[in-house]
């Protein structure tokens, strides 16, 4: 997959691309990651790529020109094929379906604002999809645009090893993950429960599958009913439910 970042920060991505299963994908070529810099598309002696805000207000505002030249190139990059997606606070909130999705794209232009923001012409007119990562306000869109790279990495065939899957990734399956252990079975008094110790990987399936929907009913009961669930899994829920205590 080819990606083109655009930010006046560069080098934040190098924690993408330098470390763990996305620096990993780089490497082994899965992922393509070129980094643009507005600044780069700039003609004054200063390099400007902000100004103050019409109407007025505090901070300032990323200019149009360099901006749209900036994704010029990273659509270029991409290869043609290229869906731009600014990450600002005012998009879609991110979640594993859309990640899904985005893996699926030939190409992405990922647009990282700083500032108060970009001028609106350019999500106008150049930009097909605003994502948020959450509610609330970064200082600016690297940390998300990093955070779905990452997410959308894990996505592409091969670049999980096969003690990794994707498929068995939380929120995958669109329930919590279930609770891990490894050695030592005790630690400070606190056991390993004893079903992952035995070999039973049948009973252990279960178990994991059953602690998922625990979990996933206790911390965020919302997923569950969004989501269609199997016979086994309804007949694990009404265990859970005769187990909870009154
Ligand atoms: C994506 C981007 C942002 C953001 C961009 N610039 C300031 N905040 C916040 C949440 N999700």
């Amino acid at each position: 997959m080819r990606v083109a970042a655009i930010s006046i920060f560069p080098e934040m991505f190098r924690a993408i691309t330098d470390y763990g299963v996305s620096g990993r994908a780089v490497s082994e070529g899965h992922l393509v990651l070129d980094c643009i810099n507005p600044r780069t598309f700039t003609h004054d002696r200063h390099r400007t790529v902000d100004d103050r805000p019409y109407g007025g207000g505090p901070g300032m505002v990323m200019k149009a020109e360099p901006v749209e030249a900036a994704i010029d190139e990273a659509v270029e990059r991409v290869g043609g094929e290229a869906k731009v997606i600014c990450l600002s606070p005012q998009g879609r909130v991110l979640d594993q379906a859309m990640v899904e999705s985005l893996a699926a794209e030939p190409g992405l232009v990922l647009l990282s604002g700083r500032y108060e923001g970009i001028d609106e012409r350019v999500l106008e007119s150049r930009v097909d999809e605003e994502i948020s990562i959450g509610d609330y306000v970064l200082s600016g869109g690297e940390l998300a645009a990093m955070v779905l790279v990452d997410a959308v990495v894990r996505q592409i065939p091969g670049v999980l090893g096969h003690s990794q899957s994707a498929v068995e990734d939380s929120f995958a399956d669109g329930l919590l993950d279930c609770p891990h252990y490894t050695r030592p079975e005790e630690h400070r008094g606190s056991r390993v429960p004893e079903v992952l110790l035995g070999g039973d990987h049948e009973r252990i399936r279960r178990w994991r599958l059953k602690q998922s929907l625990q979990r996933t009913l206790i911390r965020r009961p919302e997923l569950l009913r969004e989501r269609e669930l199997t016979a086994e899994e309804q007949r694990l829920l009404a265990e859970i439910e005769n187990e909870r205590p009154d």
